[in-house]
């Protein structure tokens, strides 16, 4: 099992509203290659899973294990290093360093590991997601298809164990998000990547293997 999380909880407080659980004994396995999609209702608590899984927020109880290590009682310092070399993010927004080349972020996350081969990885990574063209190009300079396109490469370059993503076509035009779901699902097959999507698109969750929906704080 590539990450297993067991009866994990998650509220929130408010002072007005008081504590809303999100979360209730969320419990699940997730083998290496395996594909999920994560749906449910606005609210549900999809991205609050996600984020517990990526390590960016830790449960009120529960373990979250990925490779057999168990994020919860990691130190921030090895979380982040941890986090950066076996978790691949790809967001709805892209968050793509707005300063920086569509190359200078692909290479970014070897850049912080300190990695060797930097230029060589980079370029076969640009040919695979097909923006060898735009490499130059700043995130204002692209559009939102390439945009993603920069921030799957930048996800898949650290050859993550776990692939999260976040309504990874939820900020484009059909069309573009059919071409982006396609080659993102063709890279997660040739590369046999464990993948959690969270998506309310029903087409795209069907491309994955398995469905789960999250209702009233429960995996089904
Ligand atoms: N930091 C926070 N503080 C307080 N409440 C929060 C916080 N983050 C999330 N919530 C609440 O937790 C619940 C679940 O939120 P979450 O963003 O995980 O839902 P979601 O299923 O991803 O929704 P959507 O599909 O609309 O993005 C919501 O009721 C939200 O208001």
């Amino acid at each position: 099992m590539i990450l297993e999380l067991e009866n994990i909880c998650k509220s929130f407080h408010q002072p007005r509203s008081g504590a809303i659980e999100v979360l209730k004994k969320v419990s699940f396995t997730l083998g290496t290659g395996e594909t999920n999609a994560v749906t449910g209702e606005s609210g549900s608590g999809k991205t609050t899973l996600l984020s517990l899984i990526a390590g960016l927020d830790s449960p009120d109880h529960g373990r979250i294990l990925l490779e057999g290590e168990d994020l919860c009682v990691m130190k921030e310092d090895r979380l982040s290093r941890y986090r950066a070399m076996k978790i691949g993010i790809i967001f709805q927004q892209f968050h793509l360093m707005p300063h920086l080349s569509a190359r200078e972020n692909i290479s970014l996350p070897l850049e912080i590991l300190k990695q060797q081969q930097i230029t060589e990885r980079v370029d076969v990574m640009l040919e695979k997601v097909g923006l060898q063209d735009r490499q130059h190009h700043l995130p204002g300079q692209l559009s939102g298809g390439e945009c993603q396109r920069v921030a799957i490469a930048r996800a898949l370059i650290i050859k993550p164990a776990l692939l999260l993503a976040d309504e990874p076509t939820g900020n484009l035009d059909i069309k573009t998000g059919d071409k982006i779901a396609g080659l993102l699902f063709d890279l997660v097959e040739k590369e046999n990547k464990t993948m959690i999507m969270v998506t309310h698109n029903s087409d795209l969750a069907g491309q994955c293997q398995k469905i789960r929906k999250l209702e009233q704080g429960r995996l089904a």
